[in-house]
């Protein structure tokens, strides 16, 4: 073929220089010019017969050689990736935050020579802010603060070692949804045969995810397309710092751990593993705060259920509950105000059962249901047959009386915990860890025996001369900021507090606590008080009577305008 078009080709071509040097020579035989001719014989050429069959032959032989050459790639692909493990990760997916997380912190990651500086928080929700090298001595998160992350910029795949495996992780965008907005995508290539290597890098991001949330419990709250979504990681909050009445931390923590660890026995009884805990009582009264100090404890995310969320139905609410983890604590704050809205939150807690409303002047009409999740639909979502196994539900309300009593009964509600006002015993106790947050344990002990030795742990330097704090004692001797010497340590204001020992916080936390009447304050509006005295612990015993009397003048006045109304 290639001999026959040759020559021709070189025909066409002489003929078409011909005509440029004499342009304006005439065939004598035909009449026409040979710049009109040499197209149409090459076109001419092209399509006859012979040339189509050369044509046809070039297309068979391309094809071949192209279908070979995919075959063999395709074929060394297979081969080369039958060595190989992928695995894809997607932003919005926890184990993509996972990945981030460990990647950010492996050195041939952060050694890439491309970088993308990132003050991502991958979840953990605590934005990093330290420059690496800003923070010497720092421990991360510990402390609040992260490290800025140096990842490889999009579209560069990095290589670095697991166990001895090499892996490759390439960061690309992928569109995404409907709008096709670009995501974040992470491929992760092993050099293994084994599912077991990518278990074991999946297994060790996530224990350094947990162990990055360590000192946190993460919130799930539901998004407006129904989904779980973790909008918030709390600082944890030790158990100690929510003072309750004798016995109520105890006897939650217990049967909550006695249930987490339970599943074998329900089943074995065909009882379902779920366990609902009611917490009822007075505004303020430490019900939230109890409930997030578990979660931390038991080492449990929350997931809020707001049943007063916009689009939140039946269907929405029953789809949440089924999706729920199996171990979990769900939240629904304030259960009553689904149902009876047209009450006002403030109104003194019932001190009837569920279902019985109190009578007398302040009895209202039954309240009407302003929320699009029905009674009903709540009661199925709760234990129906889409209800998730293992989680544990905590309900709060301060109108335990308005509580239909279907909502309440054990299966639903397992246990019904009243939160009351603040009592003296916890007046004292609050005053106490206000003052001395990090005392431990056995600081507390050896103080209850009487043995009167003082805390090392104490937040509160060992003062050198004990100051008499005994309210029998002479007026003139009673201690007064005047009477404390002020050092300074560290920075901040708790550099203005004075020294003061273990007992001496001890002895002014009684005093606190006797000038506090029983329940009639809640615990929320003593810390308030307490936190206008951060540095003042003297000052906060000396004007917590005046406080008292203004706050009990302020209820008459506003009881009375109540009546009035
Ligand atoms: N028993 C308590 N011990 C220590 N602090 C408490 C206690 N009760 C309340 N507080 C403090 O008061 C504030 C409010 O508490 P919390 O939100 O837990 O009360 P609540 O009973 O859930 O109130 P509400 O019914 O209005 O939601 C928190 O900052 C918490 O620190």
């Amino acid at each position: 073929m290639a001999s026959y078009l040759v020559p021709t080709l070189q025909q066409a071509f002489c003929g078409v220089v011909g005509s440029n040097i004499s342009p304006n020579v005439t065939d004598t035989a035909t009449g026409i010019s040979p710049a009109t001719t040499q197209p149409q014989s090459i076109l001419g050429f092209l399509f006859s017969f012979t040339a189509l069959q050369d044509w046809l032959k070039l297309i068979v032989i391309g094809g071949v050689l192209e279908s070979s050459r995919r075959l063999f790639y395709s074929a060394y692909n297979k081969f080369v990736n039958s060595f190989f493990i992928t695995a894809i990760f997607d932003d919005g997916d926890d184990s993509y935050d996972w990945m981030m997380v460990w990647l950010s912190k492996h050195p041939s990651w952060a050694e890439a020579r491309e970088i993308q500086i990132s003050t991502n928080s991958f979840g953990l929700k605590s934005s990093a802010v330290l420059i690496p090298g800003e923070d010497e001595g720092a421990s991360d998160l510990v402390q609040g603060s992260r490290k800025l992350a140096y990842m490889p910029r999009v579209s560069t795949t990095q290589s670095l070692w697991f166990r001895r495996r090499w892996v490759t992780v390439t960061r690309s965008q992928e569109p995404s949804g409907y709008y096709s907005r670009p995501e974040d995508r992470l491929t992760i290539r092993i050099m293994t045969r084994h599912h077991r290597v990518l278990n074991e890098l999946l297994q060790e991001a996530k224990r350094e995810y947990k162990a990055a949330l360590e000192h946190s419990i993460t919130i799930y709250v539901s998004d407006s397309s129904n989904c779980w979504r973790n909008v918030a990681s709390r600082p944890k909050r030790p158990l100690r710092s929510i003072v309750l009445d004798p016995g109520i931390k105890d006897l939650l923590i217990d049967d909550a751990k006695d249930f987490l660890g339970s599943k074998p026995w329900y089943a074995a009884r065909g009882i379902p593993f779920r366990r609902g805990y009611l917490l009822y009582g007075a505004p303020g009264s430490g019900k939230t705060s109890i409930i997030h100090s578990l979660a931390g404890e038991l080492g449990l995310d929350v997931y809020i259920i707001s049943l007063s969320r916009v689009g939140m139905d039946d269907n929405a609410l029953s789809e949440l509950i089924s999706e729920l983890p199996e171990k979990c604590i769900a939240l629904m704050e304030d259960i009553d105000a689904a149902f009876t809205q047209t009450l006002n939150r403030d109104d003194e807690p019932s001190e009837s059962g569920p279902g019985e409303r109190p009578d007398g002047p302040h009895a209202r009409e039954p309240p009407k249901s302003t929320s699009r999740v029905s009674l009903s639909g709540l009661l199925n979502a709760l234990d129906g047959v889409g209800a998730q196994e293992g989680r544990i539900l905590f309900a709060t309300t301060n109108k335990y009386g308005a509580l239909d009593p279907a909502l309440c009964r054990p299966g639903r509600m397992d246990v019904h915990i009243e939160f009351k006002l603040a009592s003296q015993f916890q007046a004292r106790e609050l005053y106490r860890y206000f003052y001395l947050p990090e005392e431990d344990e056995g600081a507390e002990c050896e103080d209850d025996d009487g043995s009167g030795k003082e805390s090392l742990g104490s937040g509160y330097a060992k003062s050198t001369n004990l100051i008499d704090l005994d309210p029998a004692s002479d007026s003139s001797e009673k201690p007064s900021t005047a009477s404390i010497k002020v050092s300074p340590r560290g920075n901040g204001n708790l550099s203005r507090a004075p020294k003061l020992s273990h007992r001496e916080i001890l002895q002014l936390a009684s005093r606190f606590a006797d000038a506090i009447p029983e329940r009639q304050f809640s615990m929320a509006s003593l810390q308030g008080y307490l936190m206008g005295y951060k540095t003042r612990p003297l000052d906060a015993v000396n004007d917590v009577a005046a406080w008292v009397e203004k706050e009990q003048s302020k209820k008459t006045t506003a009881t009375a305008n109540l009546d009035d109304a």
